[in-house]
């Protein structure tokens, strides 16, 4: 099998994830992704990611084109890959079939302390330099030293409720405090705070997919658990309290740059690799991602896109290896991508491989609704 992202050569020992029964021995963690694509549309040699080591990868493609199916194949590889733990953030619940590799979905509570005083306002639509945000600020700031440094200690983060009661009994006018208290029960509304969350680290503690399921969350509740669990996952990495390598996949991950989410994605990006947390972002609007999140990865997988933007973000990934333009090479067909090595200075067309799981994506169609299925059902009536 060709492995991805491997730097040696040779890929002997290199086993896929459907061989991988955690058994252990001498044999390196490889995910399964596809095959070679030939020109004349043949399937040729199976192609793998190397699960060994941390990377840093993105999967681009338009709508339909199969990205997200593609995130799951990774989530499902890894899932069953010795010493690695995939995590998957799902804003739109389309990953449930991993329950049936083993894997969980959970609706992600995180510690109002996850989140530093400092975005705040931000996270709650504020403006840092106004009244009701720095009030915000400065009230969490106090509430995080008063809970023992922000100790880990899951008893030691206040909860939301406590630090609107500071911000009520707070030396500020009360148009700053209305406005405050205002904000921080919409965002106690948004039910993902809680101060008895447990350690992000436990959501890959045993190395079974876990899937963070975001569908329906409001846009900044979503940016807030990424940040906490992006975050949580790379300290909880330097700390040394957990064992597996982490791998974050986060789908949609356009909406979570530029906002909230964007320092600890950018911290994974540019800094993960060292502790041993890997990243893979996938989106259909690779334009609408930071420069950084091309020029880190190490592994590209680009289904078909057509918008400009997005293929300039494409085109940065032009190493001077790769002769001619990525763009030109794009794979039309719904499961083809062109993947680019880094690890190999390769770049090459592949189908990826059928999920063993159901995928839950896919266009909508009016022939399968219920509708459309009862009308069937009447016509055949005799
Ligand atoms: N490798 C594949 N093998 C077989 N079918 C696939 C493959 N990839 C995608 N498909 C099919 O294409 C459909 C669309 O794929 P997917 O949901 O991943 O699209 P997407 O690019 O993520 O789109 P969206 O932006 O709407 O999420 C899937 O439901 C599946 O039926």
């Amino acid at each position: 099998m060709h492995v991805l992202g491997r730097h040696f050569g040779s890929d002997e020992g290199a086993i896929t994830d459907g061989a991988n029964d955690g058994s252990g021995g001498d044999r390196i963690p490889t995910v399964r992704l596809g095959s070679f694509l030939a020109r004349d549309g043949s399937a040729g040699a199976a192609v793998g990611v190397d699960a060994d080591g941390p990377h840093a990868g993105v999967v681009f493609g338009k709508r339909g084109t199969g990205k997200s199916y593609t995130l799951g194949v990774l989530a499902e590889g890894l899932g069953a890959a010795r010493g690695v733990s995939p995590v998957v953030v799902d804003p739109m619940g389309v990953f449930g079939g991993l329950e049936s590799a083993g894997g969980r979905v959970v609706e992600p509570r995180i510690r109002p302390t996850a989140i530093p005083p400092e975005a705040w306002p931000d996270l709650l639509g504020l403006d840092s330099a106004g009244g009701p945000g720095s009030l915000v600020w400065r009230v969490v700031a106090g509430a995080v030293d008063a809970a023992v440094g922000g100790s880990e200690r899951s008893s030691d983060s206040p909860s939301l409720a406590a630090i609107r009661e500071r911000v009520a009994t707070a030396d500020a006018p009360a148009d700053d405090r209305r406005a405050a208290a205002n904000h921080l029960r919409l965002a106690e509304s948004w039910g993902v705070f809680d101060a008895g969350a447990p350690p992000v680290e436990r959501l890959a503690a045993d190395g079974a997919p876990t899937v963070l399921d975001l569908a329906g969350a409001p846009e900044a509740a979503a940016a807030a658990v990424v940040r906490a669990v992006a975050r949580g996952l790379y300290d909880a990495r330097i700390r040394g309290a957990l064992d597996r390598l982490p791998w974050l996949l986060v789908d949609e991950a356009h909406a979570f740059f530029g906002g909230v989410a964007d320092p600890a994605l950018r911290t994974l990006l540019t800094r993960g690799r060292a502790p041993g947390v890997s990243l893979v972002c996938a989106t259909q609007r690779p334009g609408a991602l930071p420069s950084v999140a091309v020029s880190q990865s190490d592994l590209l997988v680009a289904h078909r896109l057509t918008a400009e933007r997005d293929l300039d973000r494409l085109a940065e990934a032009e190493a001077t290896y790769l002769a001619g333009d990525l763009a030109s090479r794009l794979p039309a067909g719904t499961g083809e991508a062109l993947v680019v090595d880094d690890a190999t200075e390769t770049a090459h067309t592949v189908r990826i491989r059928e999920r063993r799981t159901p995928h839950g994506g896919g266009s909508p169609c009016a022939s399968g609704t219920e509708a459309a299925a009862s009308a069937a059902a009447k016509s055949e009536d005799p």
